[in-house]
């Protein structure tokens, strides 16, 4: 009984090795990484999802992007300030989601291209994101 280690121990044993399995690298991810992205099911829109989304993101100004599974929109606002303030609400909700824009803002204009990384194409988290973003530009 020399060697017993009481379920603490163990506990905290088999939780260092998963720690360890975790940050294993899958292709470019972690095993950590990976194993959260298929928690959080990000895959691309089925043809149902688009078929219900984009004519709704369309009628809110977005725009398919040509070539890549992304959508595109332009917000103007009156000033930088406001261009900026709404900025910033979107970059705190997507350090939240961990789902962030590509985005370009010169003076009042801010323009946003939403597109899942992970899988290479629109995922919910863009509609998620997108309706989001059309909240915080009229805040
Ligand atoms: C490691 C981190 O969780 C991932 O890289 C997140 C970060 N933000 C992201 N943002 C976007 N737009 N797509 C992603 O796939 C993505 N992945």
């Amino acid at each position: 009984m020399g060697s017993y280690m009481g379920p603490c121990n163990q506990d905290q044993l088999a939780q260092s090795a998963l720690i360890q399995y975790s940050r294993e690298r899958v292709g470019e991810c972690t095993v950590g990484e990976y194993l959260h992205r298929m928690a959080a099911k990000i895959q691309t829109l089925s043809e149902e999802e688009r078929e219900h989304f984009l004519p709704l993101l369309r009628n809110a100004q977005w725009v398919e992007v040509v070539g890549r599974d992304a959508i595109y929109k332009e917000f103007v606002f009156k000033d930088f300030n406001q261009a900026f303030g709404f900025m910033s609400r979107v970059a705190l909700q997507a350090e939240k989601m961990d789902h962030h824009p590509e985005w370009f803002n010169v003076y009042n204009k801010v323009q946003i291209t939403l597109s899942t990384h992970d899988c290479g194409g629109l995922s919910q988290r863009d509609i998620s994101l997108a309706t989001f973003i059309d909240q915080a530009s009229v805040l």
